[in-house]
């Protein structure tokens, strides 16, 4: 079974603003609203998929209450700690360029942790445990240890799409599979990647650290896949971009997907970069379909 966790999910309140600018009253030509937040986008492109998740972390007040509503419409199943707080409203401003305002999202108490570390440590051997997102405001750098820590004993393969200190600290427990853009890939080493050549230096020396699977996406620019085997790279459809918002977390649902199904990593590498492309080219996260008009536009070739 996979587990998604959102440790601080959001609604995404997306306003379309022609010709923005600060400091006046602007209108809105379209506005929408999504449940949002990493993890939540990797279990809803899942579901298109037809792979089942349960979507782990915390929720609160009608913010929290409306992102559960819409993922049980979908069919996505939910296993969320209810807090006291108020789940955060993200800004996803798009006019001639796409700007974003995440909120900081709600401090976690010390009963709502240890709900939610009883629910990771039912897992099972072979349980797929996506890690993805940013922590609440009062999360240590101890719980993510712990999460490593219990995926690590209980044989759950564990995903990574994290940025900052923490995806350093969870590189320690060998994820099975890691996401990195090629900037927060450069914070890992302190070190800026501009081309495919520093990211693909980088990127050996993570897979020399113990990590399984990992994919470095660029963008436009195409995507690396590495594994001990050697270093694959992917071209990327081109497109009109319509958001880019959870563009990473459908690379990772198509990857883990199909991975699940097939168990050929190059097909899901595939279907991971088709579901990245697909949804850069949507109004909000990629369809199957959508996902399936493009894959054979990607074309992976071994390096
Ligand atoms: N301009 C684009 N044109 C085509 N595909 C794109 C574009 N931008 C993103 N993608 C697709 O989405 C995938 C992930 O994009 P990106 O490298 O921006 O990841 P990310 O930074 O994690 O994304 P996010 O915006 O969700 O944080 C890419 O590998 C590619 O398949
Ligand atoms: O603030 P975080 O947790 O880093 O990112 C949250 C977020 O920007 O990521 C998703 C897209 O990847 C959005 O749905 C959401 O608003």
């Amino acid at each position: 079974m996979i587990y998604t966790v959102t440790m601080n999910p959001s609604i995404d309140y997306i306003v379309e603003v022609e010709d923005f600018q600060t400091g006046i009253l602007n209108r809105a030509k379209r506005t929408e609203v999504y449940p949002g937040g990493k993890g939540i986008n990797v279990s809803r492109v899942l579901n298109r998929l037809s792979v089942p998740s349960t979507a782990f972390g915390f929720i609160g007040g009608f913010t929290g209450q409306y992102i559960e509503t819409i993922l049980q419409e979908e069919g996505v199943q939910t296993d969320f700690v209810v807090t006291e707080g108020l789940t955060r409203i993200n800004i996803k401003l798009k006019s001639d360029e796409e700007t974003e305002i995440n909120g900081q999202g709600m401090e976690i108490c010390e009963k709502d942790i240890d709900s939610f570390f009883q629910k990771i440590g039912q897992l099972q051997r072979g349980d797929v445990l996506v890690l993805a997102g940013s922590a609440p405001r009062n999360w240590s750098e101890d719980l993510y240890k712990k999460v490593g820590e219990l995926a690590d004993e209980r044989g759950v393969n564990l995903v990574v799409d994290v940025s900052g200190p923490p995806l350093a600290q969870l590189l320690s427990y060998k994820p099975f599979f890691m996401k990195p853009n090629h900037h927060e890939l450069g914070e890992l080493f302190q070190r800026e990647i501009t081309n495919m050549e520093e990211a693909i230096t980088c990127g050996k020396q993570v897979i020399e650290k113990g990590v399984e699977h990992l994919v470095v996406s660029m963008a436009e620019q195409g995507a690396l896949y590495f594994n001990k085997d050697g270093v694959w790279k992917a071209t990327v459809p081109k497109g009109k971009v319509k958001n880019s918002v959870g563009a990473g977390d459908s690379l990772v649902a198509g990857f883990i997907g199909t991975f699940v199904k097939t168990n050929d990593v190059l097909e899901a590498f595939r279907f991971g970069v088709a579901s990245g492309s697909a949804t850069a080219f949507s109004k909000d996260l990629c369809s199957r379909d959508s996902i399936e008009a493009l894959l054979p536009k990607v074309q992976i070739g071994k390096l």
